[in-house]
């Protein structure tokens, strides 16, 4: 989860998924539940017996029954993959699974079966004994961090302090602030992950005594310098313990155990839905749907060996669940990884460590240069001097003295600085003594057990290659006598395909019974979710002043910090208060400063809308020096009607509609 230079070019590797089923719990036996889950670990198959109708068969990487211990599972599928961490890779196991199925068991186990969590660690160590050469150094670091209520939280800090996941999709996500811890053996990270296990959140359900709340991912971080290369490998391996999925009215949960499932139940859906949408090769995959899909991106479709255990119960009444994490591991098994041997990445505390100690080794060298040089020679007094003169040369030597015991102790304090840098890496001897000859004798068993695994693994893989061709070579092979024969065969071969028409039909009606019982729940946690929003704001209402409402409305969640931030204002928001004018004051117009000016800041005050009186447009008439009787007559009762029909329009209150001059000069105004 650390930041780690992209690959540029990769293989793909499929994610392997391993389902391991676990006996019937005392309870389940108490009240007489049926087992319906059938393992067969030779084809890495699992059967569940259908109440309803067809069984259903389904096939993985390798499948383990009830009797399987943890040790076989490590040794079959698990090694190899730490083993590839050790060789600079990176490295996911994840348990995943309904509540009660056994993930904590598979994982961390207890002190008489021990889980893979503690096996890898042996694992790891047997391995840098093996490997001890003095041109070969290591250094093993271990995190531990959970995700409980879409928090992360620190289990190896002392205040389990809230951490941030940072990144983004295109780069991957990380968690720069989590507690590294340098280990020095196997035993030693034991008690670092049992003290992180006494911080974990649990707690009692109907269906787990000891029930996990919360999703825990343990970090191993390995790094192997060879001198003869002058090369780093950092493998990282992810060792993750989900908690598990579960309905209601099976726990009993209410009050914060409800609030904690159903934010274990949105996780679990993010990653469900991060499965389908890889295994569908869909181009967009919703990694930033949870902040668990966020650091599981890399195991999942990115830069890292993967395996799935899918952890099921064999009780009748755990039908429906078990079916959905079948379902699950079975579409995780099309996820393709690209992973990459991870050599010389930025972060590499191995070399950070190394070149801090060759500093303070040449910082040592050249403080002893200096004491050596002023080491003071211890003058002998002139026979006769002065009593004073004696005296400045007594106490210059006792400063001269005191100032190189200062350099000593401070050449002493880098010294141990060095040794506790080297203390954290761990280097070998090389010597050919009983413990590397124990070593080798280990290395040679691991080898042989890597072979026969790898043998096994073969098994069941053509095993499951027979188990599908047999139906196709049998329709080939098959030559027909009569005609009779070819058509009990071909009834034969109608009535398998019917039945699997049927089957595919029930498995369409169960998903989509599942998919309307996941949408009720959901539809019940958006009421819930309403209802709390609702009470949350009425609080707002009732509590938060009016002035600040402003400010809180603006208020945006930033995802990569996990705060609220307040974005600059944008200047579309009404302000708080009035802006003053820097400098002097603002200019005064012309109306204001006339002697008649009204008060400020009214605008009708500094605007004069009434409009301006217009020049003549018309000559005036020049009467025409010779004209008839009538005619003046006429022009007469006309000059002197004019100011009658003014008079009676402006009575009526029916002006004459004004000249496109008229309308332009008023339209200048408004
Ligand atoms: N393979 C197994 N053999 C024997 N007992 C098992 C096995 N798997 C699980 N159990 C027992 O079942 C119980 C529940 O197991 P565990 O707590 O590991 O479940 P879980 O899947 O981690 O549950 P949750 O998701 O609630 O944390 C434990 O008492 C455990 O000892």
């Amino acid at each position: 989860m650390e930041k780690s230079a992209r690959p540029r070019t990769a293989l793909n590797e499929c994610v392997k998924v391993i389902v391991r089923c676990r006996p019937l719990s005392d309870r389940e036996q108490k009240e007489g539940y049926d087992e319906v889950v059938k393992v067969w670990p030779e084809r890495g198959a699992v059967q569940v017996y259908n109440p309803k109708g067809q069984d259903k068969l389904f096939t993985y990487d390798a499948a383990y029954d009830c009797t399987a211990d943890t040790q076989t599972i490590y040794d079959e599928m698990v090694r190899p993959l730490v083993a590839s961490v050790l060789d600079g890779f990176n490295g996911c196991v994840f348990a995943y699974g309904q509540t009660g199925t056994g993930k904590t068991h598979t994982m961390e186990g207890t002190t008489e079966h021990e889980g893979i969590i503690p096996r890898a660690f042996r694992h790891i160590w047997a391995h840098i004994e093996n490997s001890a050469s003095p041109d070969v150094t290591h250094l093993v670091a271990c995190s531990y961090v959970e995700l409980y209520l879409e928090d992360v939280r620190d289990l190896l800090a002392k205040d389990g302090k809230k951490l941030t996941i940072r990144g983004q999709e295109l780069n991957g996500f990380y968690i720069p602030e989590m507690t590294s811890v340098v280990c020095k053996s196997a035993a030693e990270m034991v008690r670092v992950m049992r003290a992180g296990n006494r911080n974990r959140a649990a707690g009692r359900t109907d269906m787990n005594e000891h029930s996990s709340r919360s999703h825990a991912v343990f970090l191993v971080t390995v790094e192997t310098a060879h001198r003869a290369t002058n090369r780093i490998r950092v493998g990282k391996l992810n060792l993750v313990d989900l908690a598990g999925s579960e309905r209601q009215r099976k726990t009993g949960a209410s009050a914060d155990r409800l609030r904690e499932a159903a934010r274990i139940n949105q996780a679990l859906s993010s990653l469900g839905n991060v499965i389908s949408a890889l295994a569908e090769n869909s181009p967009h995959v919703p990694y930033r749907d949870s902040k668990l899909t966020r650091i599981l991106q890399d195991s999942l479709g990115g830069n890292s060996k993967t395996i799935m255990i899918a952890n099921i119960g064999p009780a009748s009444y755990n039908y429906d669940e078990t079916i959905t994490t079948l379902r699950y591991a079975h579409r995780a098994k099309a996820i393709k990884n690209k992973p990459v041997r991870n050599e010389d990445p930025k972060d590499a505390k191995l070399r950070e460590y190394q070149a801090e100690i060759e500093r303070l080794r040449a910082l040592i060298d050249k403080r002893r240069a200096l004491e050596r040089r002023r080491k003071p020679a211890r003058a002998r007094p002139p026979p006769v001097a002065a009593e004073e003169e004696t005296d400045s040369i007594e106490s210059e030597h006792l400063l001269a003295e005191s100032t190189i015991e200062q350099e000593k102790c401070k050449t002493e304090e880098l010294e141990h600085q060095i040794r506790a840098l080297e203390d954290r890496l761990v280097q070998g001897g090389g010597g050919k003594d009983l413990i590397n000859n124990l070593n080798e004798s280990q290395m040679i068993l691991e080898q042989r057990n890597m072979e026969i695994t790898e043998r096994k693994k073969r098994e069941v893989e053509m095993q499951q290659k027979i188990d599908l061709e047999e139906e196709t070579t049998a329709i080939v092979t098959n030559t027909f006598t009569t005609l009779q024969q070819e058509v009990d065969h071909k009834t034969q071969r109608l009535k398998k395909c019917l039945a699997k028409y049927t089957c595919v039909r029930e498995e369409t009606a169960e998903q989509r019974e599942a998919h309307d019982a996941e949408r009720r729940e959901l539809e019940a946690l958006h009421s819930a979710l309403i209802a709390e929003l609702r009470r949350r704001l009425l609080l707002a209402d009732s509590f938060i002043p009016h002035a600040g409402r402003a400010a809180v409305l603006r208020l945006r969640y930033n995802d990569d910090t996990d705060t609220w931030d307040l974005p600059p204002s944008s200047g579309a928001e009404p302000l708080s208060v009035r802006p003053v004018a820097c400098g002097g004051r603002r200019p005064q117009c012309a109306v204001y400063c006339s002697s008649a000016a009204p008060p400020r800041r009214r605008p009708h005050h500094l605007l004069d809308l009434a409009p301006l009186p217009l020049p003549p447009t018309a000559r005036p008439y020049p009467r025409p020096p010779t004209a008839t009787t009538a005619h003046v007559q006429v022009t007469e009762t006309v000059v002197k009607k004019e100011p009658e029909i003014v008079e009676a329009r402006r009575k009526t209150g029916r002006a004459r509609p004004p000249s496109a001059h008229h309308r332009l000069g008023t339209a200048g105004v408004r």
